[in-house]
Parts: structure tokens; sequence; C-alpha cells
């Protein structure tokens, strides 16, 4: 039973702790979706947002490079149809060409600068100081690309340090002609890059942003930051370059080959230009906030999961108390109601055992109410008994049978054990009753009550009365025996000093006696014994006392004599009365009688007055017997 109630507390607590530990979990699991939604969501929004802006921003810029480049490209134009003016007559001449390039109203623009090269590639003049005649640049592309039949337009060429400037440029030309199609030369404007870095530079607002301009031939025209290490780079291998090979514009995520750094790309060709343009925000800056977010949950994941653990923790704790608590008062009850049970089969035990004594039982308390009483008192009292419990000794019995017994009831209160006696009447008839009174301590010492036990007895009495009789008789012969011989002649000598007279005592032993035992047997004996005692009886008046000493042996005690002679004329009579034969057994026999005569002096007691009666028996057998002696005082016997 015990083991089984263990098993099931510890199956309830397993079962308590897996539904904790699932319920946990999934408030765990829940917690991480939403945190993973939320980061995801996070991370989509700022990366929407850095490509959003490193697509303005490249948009923005490419305008720019754009813009710059117009212009550039709007001094060339002017500058290749003011030429193409002059060698209208005759071949322009180097000084008039420079007037074209660096017109004398116009401040020459460090930007750029334009040079002229003839039909052959050398070069004639510049609108700067460079000493570029007697050059040849044939060999450059900026001029070959102009060599074709067809016109060509604008052409960008790839970056380069210049040869003579030692600048970061890159060049744009076109070619000039005469009005009948004959190439008289190029102008060619040089681009320092730094410029288009520089200002790169300076609309950085971030130091993770990163601006690249590049040629769409591979090489990189400008970028920032890391412009003098990055220029005339090629890209040929990135990501840039593979995405502007087949897209005009779009995003991509890369890392840097300039400076590694991981970042966000979006770019655009540059409309009508071989040249694209790239903006990048590194990963770092617009993951800033998720991370610091992702921080942030996993801050509030920790102290939520320690929160969880720790209330887990106490709830599996508090669920174990409870249980322990629980099965603990389950045990009390239990025991309770074992005890309960024992209580209730003791009480029962115990009214059976009380209902089943002859004895009147109860439970008296302190205000002497009966609280409990058995059976026994409507046996005694009938059944007209009215209800006892709750009410007081007072009221159930009356005044003077209370009274009776006060005393007895207040030492039982007193706390002291109590045993008396008291004859009392129980309808009209009085019965002799032993009460027994113990009282009832508390834990405290306190007497809180006592018990009772009355016992009728009468019949004990009656029987200890009979007993006692007995002890005063003489069974063969139902007359007194020594005892009650020896009790009355006291009484008898008291009454006499009392009255002046004297008491009379005589001492009779049977004459032979035991030859008649001898000759008639036993019962015959006892015959003689009986019929003597009869004898005596009948011989003697009714006042005085017959008694049997033992086997043959009788006194008669004589009250209220004057004189010794009539103690001596009753001997006499008696001795005359053995003259008829005794009635037994087989033929009649003739029984005689000593007598020893005694009469009491005023100081005897019983043993003087018999011992003088037996001195004077013993006279009258050495007499011959069948006669009376009287006893006189000073006689030697
Ligand atoms: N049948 C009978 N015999 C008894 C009883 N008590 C005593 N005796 C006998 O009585 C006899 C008494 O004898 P004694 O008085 O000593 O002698 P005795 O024969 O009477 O002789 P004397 O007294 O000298 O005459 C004994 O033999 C006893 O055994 C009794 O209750 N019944």
């Amino acid at each position: 039973m015990t083991t089984s109630l263990a098993s099931l507390q510890r199956s309830s607590y397993a079962n308590f702790r897996l539904r904790l530990l699932l319920g946990f979990s999934f408030l765990v699991l829940l917690l991480l979706a939403l945190m993973g939604w939320k980061i995801h969501s996070d991370y989509q929004n700022d990366r929407n947002t850095a490509l959003w802006q490193t697509k303005s921003f490249s948009q923005a810029m490419g305008a720019h490079v754009s813009s710059q480049i117009a212009v550039v490209d709007s001094a060339l134009l002017h500058a290749t149809e003011a030429i193409a003016k002059l060698g209208e007559e005759k071949t322009p001449s180097a000084a008039s060409i420079r007037g074209i390039l660096a017109p004398s109203n116009g401040a020459p623009d460090d930007n750029f600068w334009m040079a002229f090269i003839d039909a052959q590639g050398m070069g004639v003049t510049s609108s700067t100081n460079l000493p570029i005649q007697g050059i040849s640049y044939a060999d450059r592309p900026y001029f070959v690309a102009h060599l074709g039949p067809e016109e060509r337009g604008l052409f960008v060429d790839a970056p380069e340090v210049g040869r003579i400037s030692k600048r970061p440029l890159f060049f744009l030309s076109r070619r000039v002609m005469t009005p009948g199609g004959k190439l008289i030369g190029i102008v060619v404007a040089s681009i320092d890059a730094s410029v288009f870095a520089r200002v790169f530079r300076n609309a950085l607002f971030q130091p993770s942003l990163s601006i690249t301009l590049i040629h769409t031939d591979g090489k990189i025209i400008a970028r920032e930051p890391r412009f003098k290490e990055s220029f005339a780079a090629v890209i040929t291998e990135t990501e840039f370059y593979r995405h502007v090979k087949i897209s005009p514009n779009g995003s991509y995520e890369h890392q840097s080959l300039i400076d590694g750094q991981q970042r966000i790309y979006s770019f655009q060709t540059l409309d009508r230009l071989p040249l694209a343009l790239s903006v990048g925000i590194a990963s770092e800056a617009w993951t800033n906030g998720i991370e610091e977010g992702l921080t942030a949950a996993a801050a509030v994941f920790a102290v939520i999961l320690a929160v969880m653990v720790f209330s887990g923790r106490f709830a599996l704790h508090s669920f174990r108390r409870l249980e322990e608590s629980e099965a603990g008062q389950k045990s009390l009850n239990q025991d309770l109601r074992s005890l309960q049970a024992d209580l209730t089969r003791g009480e029962k035990r115990l009214r059976m055992i009380a209902d089943s004594l002859p004895a009147l039982v109860s439970y008296i308390d302190a205000e002497e109410r009966y609280v409990f009483h058995n059976s026994y008192y409507r046996h005694v009292f009938g059944a007209d008994l009215p209800a006892m419990v709750g009410r007081t000794m007072r009221e159930m019995f009356g005044d003077a049978m209370y009274l009776s017994i006060k005393t007895e009831v207040d030492a039982a209160l007193g706390g002291k054990r109590v045993s008396f006696e008291r004859t009392m009447s129980v309808h009209g008839i009085e019965r002799h009753l032993k009460f027994q009174y113990t009282p009832d301590f508390d834990a405290a010492g306190k007497v809180v009550g006592f018990y009772t036990m009355v016992t009728d007895i009468s019949d004990m009495k009656l029987i200890q009365a009979r007993l006692m009789e007995m002890t005063r008789i003489d069974a063969l012969t139902g007359l007194p025996n020594r005892n009650q011989l020896h009790d009355r002649l006291a009484e008898a000598l008291t009454r006499a000093r009392r009255c002046g007279l004297q008491v009379g005592c005589l001492y009779l032993d049977i004459d032979n006696f035991k030859s008649i035992n001898d000759t008639l047997g036993h019962a015959a004996g006892d015959q003689v014994l009986c019929q003597f005692g009869a004898r005596l009886q009948r011989s003697v008046r009714e006042a005085d006392l017959v008694a049997r000493l033992a086997g043959d042996e009788f006194v008669i005690v004589l009250e209220g004599i004057h004189e010794p002679d009539e103690a001596m004329r009753a001997a006499e009579k008696i001795v005359d009365a053995m003259g008829v034969p005794f009635d037994i057994d087989g033929p009649p026999r003739i029984v005689t009688t000593s007598v020893g005569i005694a009469v009491s002096d005023d100081g005897d007691d019983p043993d003087a007055l018999l011992r003088k009666a037996d001195a004077a028996l013993y006279i009258t057998k050495r007499a011959g017997k069948n006669g009376f002696e009287l006893h006189v005082p000073g006689a030697v016997t």
C-alpha cells in the first residue's frame, strides 16, 4: 500500500515535470521563432534600406559623373567644331588650335585639359603648357579609335597614369574632320580621376561606404576610399564586373578585393557611356542594428530563460512539497481513521465489558454530572430510570442518598481513591452496596472527574455471615463450638458481673466413649454424640448454652446463678438424664457422663473458668466417672 502510494507520487511528480518541460520547451521554441522572425524581418528591412540607400546614392553619383563627362564632352565638341572650321581652308596652325583649346577669356580648368593630336598621331598643342608637340600618340586607344571610316563620336578611354603629367587620368576624345571627310586629327580631353575621387570622398557620409567608378573595359577610374591604390586596377575578375556585363544596373553582396570588406552594392552603367558606378555599404554598418537587436534579444531570451528555469525549479519544488504535504496529510488521515476505528472498537469493547459487569459502572465529571454509565444501572434501577448522562448525582438519586455519600464524592474529586460500603434501599429492599471511586487526572495533574464502581455485596454479606456462623457451630451436633462458647462465656461473665450473679460452667465428658467407637463403629459414635448433645439441651434452660468443645467433651454455661448448688443440681439432672439408653444402630446403649462444675468468681475470664471446670471433671473421672464434682478453690487436682 505504502509502496504503491509512493510510486503514484513519483509518477505524478514525473508527469508534472514532463508537462512543465514540454510547456517550457514550447515556450522557448515559440520565443525563438518570434525572435527569429523579428531578426529576419529586421534584417530584410535593414537590407532593403541599405539597398535603397546604395541605389539612390549610386544614381546620384552616376548623375554627377555623367554631368561632369557632359561638361568635358561639350568642351570637346566645341573644340572639334572650331578646329574643323579652321581646317576648311588650310591646315590649322598650332597657335590657332591652342587658342581654341585654351581660350584667353576662360581660365584653364585644372580638372581636365585638352590636347590636339594630328592625323598622324603627333601631339600638336594642348590647353596647358604640357610639351606634347612632336610626341607620338599614334598608339593610344583614344587616337586609334578614330581612325576607322565611321564617326565614333565621343570615345571614352580606359584610365592610366599620364605619360607626361604622371597624374591619374582617363581620356575622352573626339575626332576632327574636314567637311570633305578628311581626318584632321583628334581632340582629347584628359580628366584627372582624382577630381571624381575627391567628390566621392566628400560624399562618403559614413566610413563603411565605398564609391567606385569603372570603365566597362575592366579598370577602376576612381574609388573611395583607397583611391590611389585602386586607380586603374583591373577588375575583370570581380562580382561588380560580372554584374555590369550582364545587367545595366542591379545589386549584389560581395567582399571587396580592395579593402576586404563585405558590402552590399548597387551599381548602374552611365547612360551611353562605357562607365559604371557602384556604391557599396559595409554589411557591418547596416547589420549593426541587427546585431544590437540580436544582442538585446539574446539578453532578453537569457533573462526569460533564467526566469523560466527559476520558476520551473520553484514550481517543481513547490509541487514536490505540496505532494509530500498531501501524502503526509493522507497518511495522517489514514492514521487518524485507523485511530478512530481503534477508538471505536476500544469504546465498543469497553462498553461491552462495562455492560457485562454485574456492577454499576460510571464516569462522573468534576461537576458531578454523569458522562458515562453502563447498562447495569437499568438492570438495578429499572427501565424507568431517566436518562442519566448530563445529570448530576444529586438530581439522579435525591438529596438523602447524595448527602450520605457526599464526603466520599468530595474526597474522590480531591484526588483520593475512595472505597466504602453503604446499606441503601433499592425498590424497598435493603441492599448492601460497596462503592469504589477512582479519581481521573488530566495531563496537568488536575482532577477532571472520577470513575465509580458500585457492587451489590448483599449476597456476599449474607454468605459471609453464614460462613461466620459456620465457624461458630459444631458441624456434627449443630451446637455452638469452642469459638462461640468462648465469646458467649465472656459475655455471660460480663453480664453476671454487672448483675452481681455468677456463671456456672459444667465441663462434661462421655465415659468410655472410645469403646463405643471401637465396638459399634465411628458412625454409631457420631450418633451418640448427637443424641448426647440433644439430651443436654433438653436438660437445661433455654437461656443456658450447650456447646461441644471437641471429641466427646461438652460444656454447659449456666447464666444468672446465685450459688454453686444451682449448678450442681443441673449436673445431677444431666447425669440422671443419661439413665435412658441411647437409640443408636444396633442394640440400645447406656451412656454415662462425668461432669466437672465450676462457678465463676469476679476475676474469672472464660479460660480460667473452663480450666477450673476441667479440673473438677478430672476429679470426677478419677472418682469413677458417671457423676459430678464441684471445683473447690485450692483443691489439689
Ligand atoms: N465417633 C466419634 N468419635 C470421636 C469424635 N471425636 C473424638 N472421638 C473419639 O472419642 C474418644 C474419646 O476418648 P477419651 O475421652 O479420650 O476416652 P474415653 O474412652 O472416653 O475414656 P474416659 O474419658 O476416661 O471415659 C476417642 O477415641 C476419639 O477418637 C467424633 O466426632 N466422633
